[in-house]
């Protein structure tokens, strides 16, 4: 399937929204013959650009994989992946990864520096971005003196820092207390809807998905494929313990519980 044919698919679609990302038939097979490892199973998606897209699944389901395809990280064998404008996506992971010798400031700077941006601006452009995470105060610190959600900051500024207008994350709030992990849903729409972002977001938390997402995307168990796309209509600001995201969260759930029971895993 081609970039053309999804666009025929949803003619509507295509033509009313500017798309950020299109994926057309993306196939990933690990490996090959017997031992191969069939992760992803001809996935076509669509994300407009400025939306904020929430992908939940099985584990094992081959949602990293997607992200990694989308990130450039590896190809994939089947399909097409179009990025618009060709900007390779930022991308943030449940480990902050940071650079434990390199301050707070070092850190967010360091795309900045490979890029070679000159020393001055690179200071002002570091300042804002800590700004932007609430962490002005926190530049000359170590990530070792800095709790996990302000580590999980300064990876979100390093990934800003990267200004690409397309933001992957996989399960980046996942080993966080349900407290931070709030208080950082607010500061990812926040940066998201200043920023007029694109995200993809991965998570296992269904109510995560309902909270930030304006679609949710379920993928099958191995090898993953679409079998589920909602609009999520609950309007924002939205609070992760409403009554509204608790009936959006148990309509994917009831789903999701239905591909695991028939994949029996
Ligand atoms: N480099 C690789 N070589 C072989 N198999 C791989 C490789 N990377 C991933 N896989 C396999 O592909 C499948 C999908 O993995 P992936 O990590 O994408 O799933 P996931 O949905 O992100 O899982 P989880 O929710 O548990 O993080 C898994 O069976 C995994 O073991």
């Amino acid at each position: 399937m081609t970039a053309e044919d999804v666009a025929s698919v949803l003619p509507e679609r295509a033509a009313a929204e500017r798309l950020a990302l299109t994926l057309a038939g993306v196939s990933k097979v690990f490996g090959r013959g017997p031992a191969a490892v069939h992760a992803l199973d001809k996935v076509s998606l669509t994300v407009a650009a400025g939306e904020f897209v929430c992908l939940v699944g099985a584990s094992g389901c081959g949602k990293s994989t997607l992200l990694s395809l989308v990130a450039g990280l590896d190809q994939p064998t089947g399909g097409t992946i179009d990025v618009a404008g060709g900007a390779r996506p930022g991308l943030m992971f449940q480990e902050p990864a940071l650079f434990p010798w390199l301050t707070v400031a070092g850190n967010v700077g360091l795309p900045l520096r490979l890029r070679k941006v000159p020393r001055a601006e690179r200071a002002v452009r570091v300042s804002a971005l800590l700004r932007t995470v609430h962490l002005a105060e926190f530049g000359k610190r170590r990530p070792h003196q800095l709790s996990g959600g302000m580590r999980q900051r300064v990876a979100m500024a390093r990934t800003l820092a990267l200004d690409t207008p397309v933001l992957l994350m996989d399960e980046p709030f996942g080993a966080l207390d349900a407290m931070t992990r709030d208080i950082l849903h607010d500061e990812i729409e926040r940066i998201w809807q200043e920023r007029a972002l694109t995200v993809l977001f991965v998570t296992h938390n269904v109510r995560e998905a309902a909270r930030l997402g304006d679609r949710i995307v379920l993928l099958s168990s191995r090898p993953g494929r679409v079998v589920a796309d909602w609009r999520v209509e609950v309007p924002r600001p939205r609070r992760i313990d409403s009554p509204e995201i608790a009936a959006v969260a148990a309509e994917v759930t009831d789903r999701l519980r239905e591909e695991v029971r028939r994949h029996g895993r």
